[in-house]
């Protein structure tokens, strides 16, 4: 199942993007014996500031056609580490190609957009920066392959 992680703005060279890459590397060599990954960051930008529903259409746009679509929201269900590996791996066994997580903007995801959601996942009913959610996202799926390959990374 190939996991996609569609995001509102582009992040800089800096320590988030290198922390979001070594997860992401982690997750793809964990996740390959268990069909898991690779995983991909589309990125969106909206240049002329048209606001979330613009962004909404960029999204929109970015994501895969079928994926199971899980947006990244304060609102949706908080997952423990071993359910969310259980939910990747439910969808995975459910024969399902593409998973795609949505990670709104400064004003969030348009609630037309939301409402389309498969899945509402919530790190906690905090707002989060969102180039911080990417990292936290980054790391969960990492920490998921590792809990699915029976791996010492998840020690709770
Ligand atoms: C700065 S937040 C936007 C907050 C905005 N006021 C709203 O009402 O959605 C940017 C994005 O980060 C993600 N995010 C922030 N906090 C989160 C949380 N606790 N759980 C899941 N996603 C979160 C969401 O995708 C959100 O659209």
């Amino acid at each position: 199942m190939r996991v996609h992680i569609c995001a509102v703005g582009r992040l800089k060279p800096g320590p988030e993007r290198d922390l979001i890459q070594d997860y992401l590397t982690r997750f793809d060599r964990s996740g390959r014996a268990l069909g898991l990954g690779p995983v991909q960051m589309h990125e969106v930008e909206d240049r002329k500031g048209g606001g979330m529903a613009t962004e909404a259409a960029l999204l929109s746009r970015s994501l895969p056609k079928g994926a199971l679509t899980v947006m990244l929201d304060e609102r949706g269900k908080t997952l423990s580490s071993p359910q969310f590996s259980d939910h990747l791996a439910g969808w995975r066994d459910a024969g399902r190609g593409d998973v795609a997580f949505v990670i709104g903007g400064a004003d969030g995801i348009a609630p037309d957009l939301r409402a389309q959601a498969d899945f509402k996942l919530s790190f906690g009913a905090m707002v989060w920066p969102h180039m911080l959610v990417r990292v936290m996202l980054s790391e969960q799926l990492y920490r998921a392959a590792s809990i699915l390959a029976g791996s010492p990374y998840h020690r709770a």
